[in-house]
C-alpha cells in the first residue's frame, strides 16, 4: 500500500501493519472466513525507489524466521540485490514510460524501413531492366554465366548500397542518437542496415525476371516491403502491447505470449521485419539502460545475443543466402529443362502441322533437305522448331514445326507481318525463349552438329541485334563496345582497335563519346549492330536492323552485312523491308502464322508467286474518269484490275498475256494522248506485292488453312 508522504522532512519510506481485521468485501463468498485469519501490510513511500522491495523483502524475512525454529532462525534469510530491485521497478512502475518509449521506437523502425525499402528498389530494379531490355540475354551471348552475372551484379549493388548505408550511418554519428550511436549499438546498427541490403537484394534478384517493365518492378517491391515490413511489425507491436497491459499470472498473459512467440518465429522469415524489429529491440535496450543508470548501474548488455540481435541477424543473413542460391540455381538451362519435363508430362499440347499434305513444294524439300542431312553445309538448323504459348482460355501457336538450314555466305530473309512469329523464333535462337518442340543446331568447329538448348550452351558462335535496343542508357558508344569486347574476351590491349573498327565501321566516330541516351533511333541501330559484329560471329541474327534509318545509312548499314557475309558468316535478318530483302537475301522465307508459306531465292519466290505485271500511269489531271481506264486496260488484258490510285497516279496488276510486256507498251502508248497519259511504267510484280498477297491470309482468318498455291489459283483478281 502507498504511503502519502504528509511533507515531513525526514519522510518515512515504509513500514508494517500486523493483525488487521479483513475487510467485510474480501471475504471469500464459497469459504467461510476463518475469524482467526488477520491482515498484514507492507507500506512503502513511491519517493523512495527501493522502498518497495525493501520492505517487502523484509517482511518477507519475518515471515521466513516466525516459521523457522527459533534456534535456526538466524541461520537462514531471503537476499534480494539491486539489479533484481532496479529490474523488478524498471518492468513494473515505469511501464507507461516503456510502453510509450516502444511505440516511438516502431515509428523509427517503420520510417528507416520505409526509407530502405525505395533504397533497395532503387538499386534492384536495374536488373529487371537489363531483363526487359535484351541486354541480359546479349550478355549471355557475348559470354557472361548466369551465376557470374548475378554474382557480380550482386556484389556490385553491394558496393554501391554501402553509400546509403554510410550516409544514415554518419547522421546517427552525428546526431550521437543514444538508441543507435551507444556502444554497441552503432556496430549493431550498421550489421542491420548492411545485412537488409544482402537479405533484399536476393530475393528481388529471384522475382526480377517476372516484371513486364522496370517502373511495374520497383512499385511492386517497394510495396512488398512496405507492405510485409508495417502488417509483421504493427502485429507483433500490438500483441506486445497487449501483454504488457496483464497480469504475468493472468490465462491471458500465457495465450498472447504464445502467440507473440509464433508471430516471431513466422515474421523471422522475413527481412523488413528483422530489420525494423531489430532497430525496435536496440532502441528498446537503450531506453532500459538508460533507466538503469539512473540508480548507478553502467553494466552493458550484449545486443548481439541471440534474444535481441542474435537472432534477427542470423535470420537475414539465412534468407539472403537462400534467395541467392537459388536465384544461382535457378537459370535458364534449368528453367529450359523443368519446362521440357512438364511439357512432357503434364501438359496436352495442341497438334501442330507436321507432315502436312498443303505444305508448299519448296518448304518440304527444305524439311526433307535438312532431315534426311543431305548436301549438309549448314552452318544453324532449325529442325521442327514449334513455340506454342498457353494463355488461360487457348494455346496459341506462334512458329508451327518450323525446318530450316543455313548455310555459312547465306544472308536468310524472315519475312512475315507483325506478329507472324519472327521475334519469337530469334527469341529461340538466342536462347530467350524455350522451344515447345524441336531442336536448334549449330555446327562447331570440329565440325560436327551440337545443340544450342539447354545447360552450357557456348553462344561464341552467335552475334545478335534485338529488335528492341539493349542499350545502357548512361553508357557511351564507345564504352559499350569496351564492355562488349572485354565479355568476349578480346585481349585488353586489342580492345581499343577492335572498338575503333566497328565504330569507323558504322560510322559511328562522331557519336562515341556521347551516352546512348541522346541517340537518335538510326544511331541506336547502329550501335546495336556494332554490338552484334564483335567477337566476329560465325551466325548472325539481325531481327530488323536498319528500323528507323535513314536511306543513306541503310544502305550503309547493308553493305556492312553484305562485307560479312562475304566473309561466310550465316545471317539471318528479319525486315518488313522488301527493297532491304531484295537488296541482302540470298534465300528467304514468308512466315504466316508461325509457318512458312514460301521458301527459295528471290528470283525463285517472284517466279513463282508473282505472276503478272504491275503498270503505273501517271495522268494529266485528278479529275479525269479512272473508271473509263481501268475499262479500257480491262477490255485488252482480262483479269487486270486497279491496285491503287493516288492524286494523278493510278496502278494496275494485269495477269500475264500472251504478248507479254511489248503489248502493254504497244497499247499504252498508241493510246496515250486519248488517255490523257503523261508517262508510265511497266515492271514485273515486286516481292512486296508478293508479301502483301501472302499477308492477306494471316489478316483473314478464313484463310487460315489455305496454301499460297491455292490462293494463286483461286483470286488471279488479287495476285494471289
Ligand atoms: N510472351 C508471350 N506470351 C504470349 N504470346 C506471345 C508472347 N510473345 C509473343 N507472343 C505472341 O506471339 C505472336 C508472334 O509474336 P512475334 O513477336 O514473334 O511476332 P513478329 O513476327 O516478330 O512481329 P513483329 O514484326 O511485329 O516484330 C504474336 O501474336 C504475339 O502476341
Amino acid at each position: 500500500q502507498q504511503q502519502k508522504n504528509c511533507g515531513h522532512r525526514n519522510p518515512r519510506y515504509g513500514g508494517w501493519s500486523f493483525g488487521i481485521q479483513r475487510p467485510a468485501e474480501k471475504t471469500d463468498p464459497i469459504a467461510p472466513p476463518n475469524p482467526n485469519l488477520k491482515l498484514s501490510k507492507v507500506w512503502y513511500n513511491k519517493e523512495g525507489p527501493h522502498s518497495l522491495p525493501a520492505f517487502l523483502n523484509s517482511f518477507s524475512n519475518f515471515l521466513l524466521r516466525v516459521n523457522l525454529p527459533s534456534n535456526d532462525s538466524s541461520q537462514y534469510k531471503i537476499k534480494s540485490s539491486i539489479i533484481s530491485i532496479l529490474t523488478y521497478h524498471l518492468k513494473n512502475l515505469s511501464l507507461p514510460f516503456l510502453r510509450s518509449v516502444t511505440l516511438v521506437n516502431t515509428l523509427v523502425a517503420l520510417s528507416v524501413l520505409a526509407g530502405y525499402s525505395i533504397t533497395t528498389a532503387s538499386f534492384a530494379i536495374y536488373v529487371v531492366k537489363e531483363h526487359h531490355n535484351g541486354a541480359k540475354r546479349l550478355q549471355h551471348i557475348a559470354g557472361i554465366g548466369e551465376t557470374c552475372y548475378w554474382v557480380i551484379n550482386f556484389i556490385y549493388d553491394l558496393l554501391m548500397y554501402l553509400i546509403p548505408v554510410a550516409f544514415s550511418i554518419a547522421t546517427i554519428a552525428i546526431f550521437k542518437l543514444p538508441a543507435f550511436y551507444n556502444y554497441p549499438n552503432l556496430g549493431g546498427i550498421s550489421l542491420l542496415f548492411i545485412l537488409f541490403g544482402y537479405s533484399t537484394f536476393s530475393w528481388m534478384y529471384l522475382i526480377a525476371g517476372t516484371f513486364s517493365n522496370p517502373g511495374s518492378a520497383f512499385i511492386t517491391y517497394v510495396c512488398i516491403n512496405l507492405f510485409i515490413g508495417i502488417n509483421s511489425i504493427i502485429s507483433s507491436s500490438v500483441v506486445y502491447f497487449l501483454m504488457a497491459i496483464k497480469d504475468k499470472t493472468d490465462s491471458d498473459y500465457q495465450s498472447l505470449s504464445n502467440t507473440y512467440g509464433i508471430l516471431l518465429g513466422i515474421f523471422k522469415m522475413f527481412p523488413q521485419f528483422c530489420f525494423g524489429y531489430g532497430m525496435i529491440q536496440m532502441a528498446q535496450q537503450q531506453t532500459e539502460q538508460d533507466q538503469l543508470s539512473i540508480f548507478g548501474n553502467t553494466e552493458k548488455v550484449d545486443i548481439f545475443q541471440m534474444s535481441i540481435l542474435g537472432w534477427m541477424l542470423t535470420a537475414m543473413f539465412i534468407q539472403g543466402t537462400v534467395c541467392l542460391l537459388l536465384r544461382l540455381l535457378i537459370n535458364d538451362g534449368i528453367i529450359y529443362s523443368f519446362k521440357s519435363f512438364i511439357k512432357r508430362t503434364c501438359i496436352k499440347s495442341p497438334p501442330v502441322v507436321s507432315n502436312d499434305p498443303e505444305e508448299d513444294e519448296d518448304v518440304k524439300a527444305e524439311r526433307e533437305r535438312v532431315e534426311s542431312g543431305r548436301i549438309n553445309t549448314d552452318l544453324l538448323q532449325l529442325q521442327g522448331l514449334t513455340k506454342i504459348y498457353h494463355h488461360v482460355n487457348k494455346n496459341m501457336v506462334v512458329v508451327n514445326n518450323m525446318t530450316l538450314g543455313i548455310p555459312a555466305g547465306e544472308c536468310f530473309g524472315l519475312l512475315g507481318v507483325n506478329g507472324a512469329g519472327k521475334t519469337t523464333t530469334f527469341k529461340m535462337l538466342t536462347g530467350e525463349a524455350s522451344p515447345s518442340k524441336g531442336n536448334i543446331q549449330v555446327r562447331n568447329s570440329a565440325g560436327n552438329f551440337e545443340d544450342v538448348l539447354g545447360f552450357n550452351t557456348d553462344w561464341s558462335s552467335f552475334g545478335y541485334c534485338p529488335q528492341e535496343d539493349a542499350l545502357d542508357e548512361l553508357l557511351t558508344g564507345e564504352e559499350h563496345l569496351y564492355f562488349y569486347s572485354r565479355i568476349q574476351g578480346i585481349p585488353e590491349k586489342k580492345i581499343k582497335e577492335v572498338s575503333f573498327r566497328l565504330l569507323h565501321k558504322l560510322q559511328l566516330m562522331q557519336h562515341k563519346d556521347q551516352v546512348t541516351a541522346s541517340y537518335s533511333c538510326g544511331t541506336r541501330r547502329k550501335l546495336s549492330t556494332a554490338l552484334a559484329l564483335v567477337g566476329r560471329p560465325s551466325i548472325l541474327l539481325l531481327d530488323e536492323p536498319s528500323s528507323g534509318m535513314d536511306p543513306k545509312t541503310k544502305r550503309h548499314l547493308w553493305k556492312v552485312i553484305s562485307e560479312q557475309v562475304k566473309e561466310k558468316c550465316a545471317v539471318v535478318l528479319t525486315s518488313h523491308s522488301m527493297e532491304e530483302c531484295e537488296a541482302l537475301c540470298t534465300r528467304l522465307a514468308i512466315m504466316v502464322k508461325g509457318q512458312f508459306q514460301c521458301i527459295g531465292s528471290l528470283q525463285h519466290i517472284k517466279s513463282r508467286f508473282g505472276s503478272g505485271f504491275t503498270v503505273k500511269i501517271h495522268l494529266k489531271d485528278y479529275t479525269l474518269d479512272i473508271e473509263a481506264l481501268s475499262g479500257f486496260m480491262q477490255s485488252h488484258f482480262p483479269n487486270t484490275y486497279l491496285k491503287e490510285q493516288h492524286f494523278t497516279m493510278v496502278e494496275y496488276h494485269v495477269p500475264v498475256t500472251a504478248g507479254g510486256v511489248a503489248d502493254i507498251f504497244d497499247l499504252l502508248e498508241t493510246n496515250k494522248s486519248n488517255l490523257n497519259i503523261i508517262h508510265f511504267s511497266v515492271s514485273q510484280t515486286t516481292l512486296d506485292e508478293v508479301f502483301i498477297n501472302f499477308a492477306q491470309s494471316q489478316m483473314n482468318p478464313d484463310n487460315s488453312s489455305t496454301n499460297s498455291q491455292q490462293l494463286v489459283q483461286r483470286d488471279p483478281v488479287r495476285g494471289l
